[in-house]
């Protein structure tokens, strides 16, 4: 009998494509989503609830109902800027509503938790490639929450024997390569999907945001990974927690950076468009370099990269970036 996953947030972007892999690794994806940033026709693999994180009760019910085994945990708001003018509702949805989903876990016996984080938790660190081990200090309070709920996963362990794996995502960026679901933000702050706005004509340019970091073109370095990598992750990360693994924290990245102005170039080179761009300032909290060592969850996973070189990553993001014309 297929394995019930409960997946919160599963009808945002990394959601959906990680319900996908996880339908086709034999398991059966429960999706759990109040759609205030999903889209309904993104839950494709298995049952879809609407309800709130924040909904303990229902949380609860849908566990017992669907005889739920283990939950994936996407659902949060993730828009760093306005985390910075809006902190109550980021503390709000995304530390109690985590908790809340704890909470249901204790209630109902669930043991195990693949938990969203992000590089977001490391802040501003000093020394690249950022390990595991990197001081984490958030710079905005969306990092804080996330760093919030890998701390309380960390004490939830020996109190309630809830075993979890907190997974830092870098950069998250491609689209399914068979095409049926993308990256569908609304609205879009991320690089790769406002540069294929500007390849395509549906925006005027990309704005390059500072072009006076120290890094070898002037222009901030990200570690871009390709979301049907991060879905493979969960697979192996819920294949992990059901093995009996420890709760554990590991960062999913490529190890290799890319500099705005190179992205901008890899679209032009893939695309075959021009991409007007226009140099602006920097934007407020964006540090100059991030870049994963990815060497731990390669060593307890066997997790490795396979679609995130920069041409398969704009390849599919642009496929389905002209399918939605
Ligand atoms: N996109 C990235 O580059 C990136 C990087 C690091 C971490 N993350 C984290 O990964 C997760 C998924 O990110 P994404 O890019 O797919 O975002 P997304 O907005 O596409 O998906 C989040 C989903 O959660 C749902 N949601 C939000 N609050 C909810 C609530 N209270 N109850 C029920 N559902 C709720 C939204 O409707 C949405 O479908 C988030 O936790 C985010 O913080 C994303
Ligand atoms: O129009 C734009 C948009 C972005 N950038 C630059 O492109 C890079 C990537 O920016 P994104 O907004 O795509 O992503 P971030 O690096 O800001 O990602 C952060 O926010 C995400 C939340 O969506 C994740 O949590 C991630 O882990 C966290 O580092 C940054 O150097 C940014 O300055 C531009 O130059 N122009």
């Amino acid at each position: 009998m297929a394995k019930n996953i409960l997946v919160t947030g599963g009808a945002g972007y990394i959601g959906s494509h990680t319900a996908k892999a996880l339908a086709r690794a034999g398991y059966r994806p429960v999706t759990y989503d109040n759609l205030v940033y999903g889209h309904r026709h993104a839950v494709q693999w298995g049952p879809f609830v609407e309800g709130d994180i924040l909904d303990t009760a229902k949380l609860e019910q849908v566990i017992r109902d669907e005889a739920i085994e283990a939950i994936v945990h996407f659902a949060a708001f993730a828009y760093v800027g306005e985390s910075v003018t809006k902190p109550e509702i980021y503390f709000h949805n995304n530390v109690m509503g985590s908790l809340s989903i704890l909470d249901a876990m204790r209630a109902t016996g669930v043991k195990q938790i693949v938990f969203s984080s992000t590089c977001a938790t490391y802040g501003m660190p000093d020394r690249m490639p950022i390990t595991e081990e990197t001081l984490q200090r958030p710079i905005n309070p969306y990092g804080e929450t996330k760093l919030m709920i890998e701390r309380a996963l960390h004490w939830y362990g020996p109190a309630h024997g809830i075993r979890s794996v907190s997974l830092r995502y870098f950069n998250a960026c491609g689209a399914d390569p068979e095409g049926q679901i993308g990256e569908e933000h609304d609205p879009e702050t991320h690089l790769i999907p406002l540069i294929l706005d500007a390849a395509s004509g549906r925006r005027a340019a990309i704005d390059v945001y500072g072009t006076d970091y120290p890094t070898p073109d002037g222009t901030a370095i990200r570690d871009y990974i390709h979301v049907q990598d991060l879905a493979d992750a969960h697979v192996k990360a819920l294949a992990y927690l059901f093995d009996g693994g420890e709760t554990t924290q590991l960062n999913l990245g490529t190890g290799t950076g890319n500099s705005v102005r190179e992205v901008i170039d890899a679209v032009e080179r893939v695309t075959g468009c021009k991409v007007p761009r226009r140099e602006v300032g920097r934007r407020a909290g964006d540090p100059p370099e991030l870049v994963a060592n990815p060497a731990k969850a390669n060593q307890l996973l066997g997790w490795k990269p396979v679609m995130s070189d920069i041409d398969s990553i704009i390849r599919t993001a642009w496929a389905w970036h002209q399918r939605g014309k």
